[in-house]
């Protein structure tokens, strides 16, 4: 059972533009489409998708349209009465698959219900092989909520994976030494903000070739407590390092249509690979799979199995030491 928490879930718009964007222009679409969305609902769909179970976690009404949405397709969860609604995301795709996303800060949530989660997360989690705290914290909440959150799981067997970015993040990374998760997947941007490399660099160098400043730079995260850092690089595809390993993966070919849920799918993907007991090769293949299909599908479509091409995917045990620029196959 994988339960995800997503304190700031939303309903993503996406409007797909039949040419290129042009700030300051008047764009006619044909069509637009409304997913429930947030971090942790679509690692909940993508899990759903492949026949797991999984429960997501969030503040909502019964009559919130995202609720409405979540009931409609299936996707088991568990909610706490919260005032308002949830937020609307806008995504904007263009033909060449560039994404642009604009999200509202968020619906506020009071103290109380922000407990109630957090005990109901306790609660799911005691029976749990996996719990995700995924995405931006609403107005009101503490920016170190989620340190807080995986401390009060270590009483109980379950691992935990995180994948937020700002404040949050930051927060988080500053208190690794009593509540560092077993799993963290940031995106470039965010191995930036934790490490203090480039963010384009960390992409570019792996686009070249080189994935081993994106290795390094995860091994910070590894160095203060956590178990595994999945670092998902966009296009060049991801590395994943633990206390004993790292490797490179990068994605099948792919026509990019929408990067929404790229990596959320990623995680999902990690996650359904580690319950079935792969190696850590097995879960980045997976992972990066995942992501793969899900920049290829359009809108926030998430993948489900038949989607993968995991064949296609091509995985390299990275030299221990990741300064060195030596790799095997596997
Ligand atoms: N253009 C692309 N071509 C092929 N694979 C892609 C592309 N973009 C993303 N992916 C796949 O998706 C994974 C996750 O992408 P990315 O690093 O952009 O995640 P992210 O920024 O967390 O995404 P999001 O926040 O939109 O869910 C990558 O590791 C890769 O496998
Ligand atoms: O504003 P946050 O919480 O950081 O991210 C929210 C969000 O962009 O993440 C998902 C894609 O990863 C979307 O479903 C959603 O709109």
């Amino acid at each position: 059972m994988i339960i995800t928490l997503t304190a700031n879930p939303s309903i993503d718009r996406t409007v797909a533009l039949a040419e290129p964007l042009e700030r300051g222009a008047v764009h006619r679409t044909q069509a637009a489409t409304s997913d429930p969305g947030g971090k942790g609902v679509n690692v909940a769909r993508v899990v759903a998708n492949a026949g797991a179970s999984t429960i997501a976690l969030l503040p909502g009404n019964e009559d919130d349209p995202l609720l409405k949405a979540l009931r409609e397709i299936g996707i088991g969860h568990r909610t706490v009465p919260s005032p308002g609604t949830a937020r609307i995301n806008l995504t904007i795709t263009e033909p060449d698959g560039t994404t642009t996303k604009i999200n509202q800060a968020g619906t506020p949530l009071p103290h109380d219900v922000r407990a109630r989660l957090a005990q109901h997360l306790h609660q799911l989690g005691a029976g749990a092989a996996w719990v995700v705290l995924a995405g931006s914290l609403p107005p009101g909440v503490p920016d170190d909520w989620y340190a807080d959150l995986i401390r009060s799981l270590r009483d109980l067997s379950v691992r935990v994976a995180v994948d937020t970015s700002d404040d949050p993040l930051r927060a988080l990374a500053l208190r690794l030494d009593d509540s560092a998760p077993h799993l963290m997947k940031p995106n470039a941007e965010e191995l930036a903000q934790l490490t203090g490399f480039d963010a384009e660099l960390l992409e570019q160098s792996a686009a070249q070739g080189d994935p081993t400043l994106a290795a390094t730079a995860s091994r910070v995260l590894i160095d203060k407590g956590v178990e595994a850092v999945l670092a998902t690089l966009g296009a060049a595809g991801a590395v994943l390092v633990t206390r004993t390993g790292a490797w490179y993966a990068t994605p099948p070919p792919i026509v990019p249509r929408s990067t929404v849920g790229a990596g959320d799918s990623s995680l999902a993907g990690y996650l359904l690979a580690h319950l079935e007991g792969a190696d850590p090769p097995g879960c980045l293949r997976r992972a990066v799979a995942y992501g793969a299909a899900a920049a290829a599908l359009p809108g926030t479509a998430l993948p489900a199995p038949r989607h993968l091409n995991l064949d296609a995917v091509t995985v390299t045990a990275l030299a221990s030491d990741p300064q060195s620029k030596e790799a095997s196959n596997v």
